[in-house]
């Protein structure tokens, strides 16, 4: 069990997101269901660890995880895939969708203040939506296309 989660959050990592990932690929191209992948990354993380500690910033990270479980289905495969990096699988849900679930993870985090280790601390994430799978999908295409738009995601934050 511990070899499919994450230590610090206990939600997947990265290795049984992909495994997970696959299945559910796999499925929806069979049965032509739709599917899309969001990617989260925090915003300015490295700040929030030199200004408030590491310790913190590791609550900060198993708060981020508690609020966005609870936009999420039961079916819904949310892992941690890097350091401030996560990703979310969404079966069934087609890009226009998946677009308002990314909407609803917004609001339990931008403009919401966490309070961790006796600190309030202003955490904001960057999301990125991945087209809609299609028949030469793969993964790794989902996380490219989602990663693109992150990319716009994070620009857009910049300029603001
Ligand atoms: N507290 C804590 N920090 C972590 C953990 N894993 C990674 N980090 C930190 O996350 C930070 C990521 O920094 P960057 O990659 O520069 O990203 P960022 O500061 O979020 O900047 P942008 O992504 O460009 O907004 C680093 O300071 C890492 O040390 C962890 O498990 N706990």
């Amino acid at each position: 069990m511990a070899a499919s989660t994450d230590f610090l959050t206990g939600i997947y990592n990265r290795r049984q997101f992909s495994e997970l990932a696959e299945t559910e690929i796999d499925r929806s191209t069979r049965y032509g269901t739709p599917l899309t992948l969001l990617i989260f990354d925090l915003d300015l993380f490295k700040e929030i660890n030199d200004k408030y500690g590491h310790a913190a910033g590791d609550e900060v990270l198993k708060e981020f995880v508690e609020r966005i479980k609870t936009c999420l289905r039961p079916y819904d495969v949310f892992a941690r895939i890097g350091g401030e990096e996560f990703a979310l699988l969404l079966p069934n849900t087609d890009a226009t969708n998946a677009k308002g679930v990314a909407n609803r993870c917004l609001k339990v985090i931008n403009g919401q203040v966490l309070s961790c280790n006796g600190h309030n601390i202003n955490l904001t994430t960057s999301i990125g939506v991945s087209k809609t799978i299609h028949e030469t999908s793969t993964l790794d295409s989902l996380l490219v296309s989602a990663d693109q738009n992150l990319y716009k995601a994070k620009k857009w934050a910049e300029i603001k």
